[in-house]
């Protein structure tokens, strides 16, 4: 009866919300995890709230997040209808964007066969090489590493993806993509930012010179911007295989592949490389540079971590070569250090948001159709159950004797990639990528706090500077090869320019 109906329609708890703009006021711009954190503790497994009646959930507990966005993934799989983002800025085509359906299917599986468990392999030399370029990079200018990571990480991709080589900082396309993913996450698709646009849909027909239409001539100009991004690098690559001059890598696979004769297969397949190219690009990024700057935080703040895991390095690879994939099975506190760091940086806290697609009812509580949801991986890696003390850096946590159960639990590989049909397809790519950069940096260098003119420590300034990915501002520290040998092995080493 109407009792019923009252108890189904119970929405999940909450900060209780004003009329009108509803929880707008308790939203920020940047660091929404750590509010996320706190709703979690207080009021429990699922947090909801709205902006301007737009429904959110927060998924906190890994066991809802595979209730909700695994098992029921038919669902909770679709993506937002962003009118600024997609149809004004003109990234509805990328895939953290691209609603559920058969072409998301088509462009996952296309990722999946370049970057899936089983190909990794065949990156090793690439991944070995690029890192080699990094140790290079920091060796020559130890006062640049974030641009170093920066170079790093948007070069990896580049290479893989795009056959394209970097070899200076100031790199065109580079650039190019830096401009455009600091758009995309602070000011076009920013979470907890609600376009107008978004919530009143006919204003997209107002004319570009209306006084109020300035998101409308933005989006003109950040559109053209993010076409270049998507086209330069996929143009590269072609003209390089008609001159015959193009490195193996995705985009070149996929073109060599397409076998169909058929015009309209050869324009959606073209359009499915172009973007998936591009996607895995803009994800891979910023994820990247959070994984790397936490593992310096962290080694800044425990020198005694560093130490160890250098002993280990020196006792298995020893003195004379850097490390190689090779050595990953025999270097446990290594591998221990990169888990740690994966699950301290947590580099997309709150994931990337899904809409679902029907009503939905959970334990009692009612999660109505058009709710955003965001799967809580911040507070699912801080659960003190599976991580005690889950604010402090320590890798030991995973060399405890456990029954593989446990272990599992405690691999924060499953949760900081997200769930089900949406999951990171970048997940072993990341995993390969990390492991090699953060063992060949603990192998060379000593990583220590900065100091001022007066000799005093100087600490790091930590402030999070982004509103999906847990990127830092650049802090100071000081980073210094070990010793002459490790300078050796660096110059010695195979890296991109040689
Ligand atoms: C430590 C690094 C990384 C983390 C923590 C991470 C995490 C995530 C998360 C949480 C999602 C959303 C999943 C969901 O909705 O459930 C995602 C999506 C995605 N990631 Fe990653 N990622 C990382 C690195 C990468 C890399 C290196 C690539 C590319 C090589 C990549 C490519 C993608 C793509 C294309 C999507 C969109 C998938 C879709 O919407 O279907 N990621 N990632």
């Amino acid at each position: 009866g109407l009792q019923q109906k009252a108890k189904r329609k119970a929405l999940p708890p909450g900060p209780k919300p004003l009329p009108v703009i509803g929880n707008l006021r308790d939203m920020s711009l940047t660091g929404l995890w750590f509010s996320a954190r706190k709703w979690a503790k207080q009021y429990g497994e699922l947090v909801y709230l709205n902006i301007f009646g737009q429904g959110i959930l927060l998924v906190n507990t890994h066991e809802a997040a595979i209730d909700l966005l695994e098992k029921r993934g038919a669902i909770y799989s679709d993506k937002p209808k962003m009118i600024m983002a997609g149809e004004l800025c003109g990234c509805e085509n990328m895939i953290g964007l691209t609603p559920y359906g058969d072409r998301l299917r088509r462009q996952r599986k296309l990722m999946l066969q370049a970057l899936g468990a089983n190909r990794i392999e065949s990156y090793h030399p690439l991944l070995e090489i690029q890192t080699h370029s990094l140790l290079k990079n920091i060796l020559n200018s130890p006062d640049e590493t974030i641009s170093n990571i920066r170079r790093y990480t948007g070069g990896l991709t580049l290479l893989i993806v795009y056959g394209y080589r970097v070899v200076s900082n100031k790199d065109k396309l580079l650039e190019m993509a830096d401009e455009c993913l600091e758009l995309l996450s602070n000011h076009i698709a920013a979470a907890g930012k609600v376009w107008i646009v978004d919530l009143f849909p006919p204003l997209k027909h107002i004319p570009s010179w209306f006084p109020g239409a300035q998101f409308k001539r933005d989006a003109a100009v950040w559109k053209g911007k993010m076409e270049a991004f998507v086209s330069e690098p996929y143009e590269f690559t072609r003209q390089q295989m008609k001159r015959g001059t193009a490195v193996p890598c995705y985009v070149s696979m996929l073109i060599d592949e397409a076998e169909s004769k058929d015009q309209a297969a050869i324009n959606e397949r073209e359009f499915d490389i172009q973007w998936t190219a591009n996607s895995l690009y803009v994800a891979g990024f910023d994820t990247t540079i959070s994984s790397v700057s936490h593992f310096f935080l962290a080694m800044l703040q425990n020198p005694d971590i560093l130490r160890k895991a250098q002993q280990e390095i020196d006792t298995v690879v020893g003195p004379s070569r850097l490390p190689t994939f090779s050595d990953r099975p025999n270097l446990p506190y290594v591998n221990a250090v990169v888990s740690e760091t994966m699950r301290i940086a947590c580099p997309v806290p709150l994931g990337l948001p899904r809409r679902i697609t029907e009503d939905n009812v959970y334990k009692g509580m009612f999660i109505p159709a058009g709710t955003l949801v965001f799967g809580n991986s911040y507070n699912m890696t801080r659960d003190p159950a599976i991580f005690p003390n889950p604010d402090v850096f320590d890798p030991s946590r995973y060399l405890e004797d456990v029954d593989e159960a446990t272990a599992k639990l405690r691999d924060p590989r499953h949760y900081v990639f997200g769930f089900g049909r949406r999951k990171c397809p970048g997940q072993f790519m990341i995993d390969a990528s990390l492991w090699i950069a953060i063992a060949s940096m603990i192998a060379a260098f000593d990583v220590t706090k900065a100091k001022d003119e007066c000799g005093r420590e100087i600490e790091p300034e930590v402030v999070y500077d982004n509103s999906v990915f847990s990127t830092m501002k650049p802090f100071k520290y000081d980073i210094r090869p070990r010793s002459q040998q490790a300078v050796r092995i660096i110059r010695e080493a195979r890296g991109l320019e040689d």
